[in-house]
Order: C-alpha cells, then sequence, then structure tokens
C-alpha cells in the first residue's frame, strides 16, 4: 500500500494524480492541499477521505469545515496548513503539484520528514534547487520528476551512468505562437495564448508554454535534476509533443522517450518508479502519425529562452528573480493588464537590476521574491 499527499490537488496535475489513484486499489491519500477552490476540494474529499485537507484562506478554510462537518477530515489553512499536508505522518510520498514558489517551502518541510517528493512544481526547483537537491541526498528520498520531459530524462536514463551524458535534448511544443513575428506578437491576446496545440494544462503554465518561459524553467529544472551545465541542455522544437526529450550520451547514442501527450504517464511512473503499470490511455500509433519534425528554437522572439539561459549561468538568486518576475508578469498579463510582449520586458528589467546573492537561503529567495514584487507593484502597477 502506499500513501501520497497531494499539494495542489484541486488543479490540472492535481486532479490528473487523484485519476491514476482511482484506477489503483494499492494508494491511499492521507492529505490534500488547494487554494481556493473548496467547492472542488469538497469533491475530493468525500472521494478519497483524506485525514488532513489544507486551504490558502481562513475563511475558506472555516466554510470548508461546515461543509464537511459529517466527515473525519480535518481542515487546516494557510502556510502551517500546506506544512502539516506536506508532512502528514502517513505519506510516503507527496506530489507537488502545486504553482508558483509557494512549493517551496512544503516541499523542504516535507524532505526534511523524510518523504519521497514527486515533483510538477518546477519553480521550486528553479528558486531552490541548491538546497533541495543536497536535502534530498542528506535525509535519502527520492526525488521522482513528473513534468513531462524530465521524466522522459529520467526514463532515457534507467540503467545509464549519468556521467556518461553528453547532452539533454530538451523538447518544446513551441507553443501556440510557434512561427510568429515580434510584430504579430505584439496583438496577441490571453485567450489566444491560452491555446497550446498539445497540452492542457493550468494557466500560468500555459501562458508559460507560449511565451516558452516554460521551456527556460525546465532548462534550469533540467540542470539540477540531472546535474548538467545550461551548455549541456539544447532545446529543441518538437510541435506534436511526441518525442518527450532525449540523452545524447558521450558515445554519440542517443535515447528518447515517446508517447501521447498525456500527463498521467509520468505521473504514473513517479507514483510506481521503477515499476510500470497498465494504463487503458491511447496509445501512439506510428503509422498514424507518419513523421515527427524537430526544428531549432526562434530565440530572438521569444525571449523567455535566452533570459533564462542566461539566469542559469549567472546562478545564485538570479533564477529567482527571472522565475518571481515571470510570476509577477503572467498574473498581470492574465488579468489584461499588461501584454504578451511586456512579460519579457518585467523579467529582463527585474534580471538585469539584481546583484546576484550565491547559495541563497530559503529566507534570501523569499526576500529576493518580495523585493522583485515590490519594485513590479511601484514600477509597472502605478498607473
Ligand atoms: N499541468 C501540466 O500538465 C503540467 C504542470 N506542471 C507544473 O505543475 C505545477 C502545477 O501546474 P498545474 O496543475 O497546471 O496548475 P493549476 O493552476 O492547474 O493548479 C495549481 C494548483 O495549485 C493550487 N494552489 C495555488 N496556490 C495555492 C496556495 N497558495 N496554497 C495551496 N494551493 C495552491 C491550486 O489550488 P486552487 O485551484 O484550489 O486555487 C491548484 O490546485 C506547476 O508548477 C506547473 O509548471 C509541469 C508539467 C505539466
Ligand atoms: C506537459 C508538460 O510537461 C509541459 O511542461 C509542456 O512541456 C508544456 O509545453 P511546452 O513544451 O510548449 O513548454
Ligand atoms: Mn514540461
Amino acid at each position: 500500500m502506499k500513501t501520497i499527499s497531494i499539494l495542489g490537488s484541486t488543479g490540472s496535475i492535481g486532479t490528473q494524480t487523484l485519476d491514476v489513484v482511482r484506477h489503483q486499489n494499492d494508494v491511499k491519500v492521507a492529505a490534500l492541499a488547494a487554494g481556493r477552490n473548496i467547492r472542488k476540494l469538497e469533491e475530493q474529499i468525500r472521494e478519497f477521505e483524506p485525514r488532513i485537507a489544507a486551504v490558502w484562506d481562513e475563511a475558506d478554510a472555516r466554510e470548508l469545515r461546515q461543509k464537511v462537518a459529517d466527515t473525519s477530515v480535518r481542515v487546516v489553512s494557510g502556510m502551517e496548513g500546506l506544512i502539516e499536508a506536506a508532512t502528514v505522518q502517513e505519506a510516503d510520498l507527496v506530489f507537488g503539484a502545486i504553482v508558483g514558489m509557494i512549493g517551496i517551502v512544503p516541499t523542504i518541510a516535507a524532505i526534511r520528514e523524510g518523504k519521497d517528493i514527486a515533483l510538477a512544481n518546477k519553480e521550486t526547483l528553479v528558486c531552490a534547487g541548491h538546497l533541495i537537491m543536497p536535502l534530498i541526498r542528506q535525509y535519502h528520498v527520492h526525488l521522482y520528476p513528473v513534468d513531462s520531459e524530465h521524466s522522459a530524462i529520467f526514463q532515457c536514463l534507467n540503467g545509464e551512468n549519468p556521467g556518461r551524458i553528453e547532452k539533454i535534448l530538451l523538447t518544446c511544443s513551441g507553443g501556440p505562437f510557434y512561427g510568429y513575428s515580434p510584430e504579430k506578437l505584439e496583438t496577441v491576446t490571453v485567450s489566444d495564448a491560452l491555446k497550446n496545440p498539445n497540452w492542457n494544462m493550468g494557466r500560468k503554465i500555459t501562458v508559460d508554454s507560449a511565451t516558452l518561459v516554460n521551456k527556460g524553467l525546465e532548462v534550469m529544472e533540467a540542470g539540477w535534476l540531472f546535474s548538467v551545465t545550461a551548455d549541456q541542455v539544447e532545446v529543441v522544437i518538437q510541435r506534436q509533443s511526441i518525442v518527450h526529450s532525449a540523452v545524447q550520451f558521450v558515445d554519440g547514442a542517443v535515447i528518447a522517450q515517446m508517447g501521447m501527450p498525456d500527463m498521467r504517464l509520468p505521473i504514473q511512473y513517479a507514483m510506481f518508479y521503477p515499476d510500470r503499470r497498465s494504463m487503458g490511455t491511447e496509445r501512439l500509433d506510428l503509422f498514424k502519425l507518419g513523421s515527427v519534425s524537430f526544428a531549432r528554437p526562434d530565440m530572438e522572439t521569444f525571449r523567455g529562452l535566452p533570459l533564462a539561459y542566461d539566469a542559469m549561468k549567472k546562478g545564485g538568486s538570479m533564477p529567482t528573480v527571472f522565475n518571481a518576475a515571470n510570476e509577477a508578469a503572467v498574473a498581470r498579463f492574465l488579468d489584461r493588464r499588461i501584454s504578451f510582449l511586456q512579460i519579457y520586458e518585467m523579467i529582463e528589467e527585474c534580471c538585469s537590476m539584481h546583484k546576484v546573492i550565491p547559495n541563497p537561503t530559503v529566507q534570501e529567495i523569499l526576500d529576493v521574491q518580495k523585493s522583485v514584487m515590490e519594485h513590479i507593484r511601484t514600477v509597472w502597477d502605478k498607473d
């Protein structure tokens, strides 16, 4: 029997994780944590009967407590509640399915309690990979990537010596604006950006996919997970999202992982690693597919990607600045307060102003995030 906790259970990854659980008879759910969607969380509590349910606001927690008063769940709130969900005693595996840097503190708390981590929440590794990776080793726990490309790379490395990686070929759908000129990007709207060609994901990552910031975050994520430098990660456009990534080894061999674009596969792989359980999802039909295409990303137009490489090379607190500025920018874009191209301007401005702190502590990371947010509020929100 496996017991899990899910941080971000009401989102795209969270609900798909619960769908995987639904098809197994040996997985229990000890804790669920959500942000604001208490209607969905109530349904999940009734179906999966966790002992702990966390929501962000205490007011929402009070409302939820009344709704589920007939169950035995304990409803908690705030960062304390999130940590309680992450460290719940019965869980042996914690799914990081929350969006954004809010995942850093509960993920670290879970590792310190000896939990294995299945991580989709890439922002946590981008900002705090230098703290997370040593903690994973110190507490003798496992970190299983859930992000589709990193799960693919992890699968390609099965039985291989990671020291023999020459480079990682990180695939990228190209998003809804593939092939667009900077002039054409000037007028794209939120609803255009939310139309991802292959994946049905949360709003923030869907915009990140459109800007190629998602791929930039994934380059940094790959750096931490597989101990490779920025120069060893090459982004390859693969429009169909069928080749989920590949590894080129020092002898020139390239191993790729392929499959239909369905996040339940990497989620299930992380849940039962090293076992593979059967799954009744759609199969990849190579004959129907006919061909797969590859191309170079347009780094001049989609500036999120070179800005990410630059932040990774600078290291220390710079990836936090890159990520925090992007989180702030995407929220404003989704609120229709800035244009698509202004996302790049915000990131670039915040990164160019920042003096790198080497090896930042959690507190320093959170302080840097706060100062980026404050800068954006005073300079960009003034009208
Ligand atoms: N979706 C995908 O296919 C993929 C996602 N990822 C990564 O996985 C992570 C999750 O993405 P995705 O599922 O798409 O995002 P969603 O926006 O769909 O879901 C985010 C989840 O986080 C919860 N949440 C947000 N803020 C808080 C908070 N303060 N406290 C507790 N919970 C909170 C939300 O709760 P609520 O809705 O109740 O407010 C929701 O459950 C991201 O880091 C993303 O980059 C990686 C690869 C693929
Ligand atoms: C499903 C997944 O892992 C996403 O991160 C996906 O990769 C986003 O699409 P892009 O490849 O366009 O960034
Ligand atoms: Mn991905």
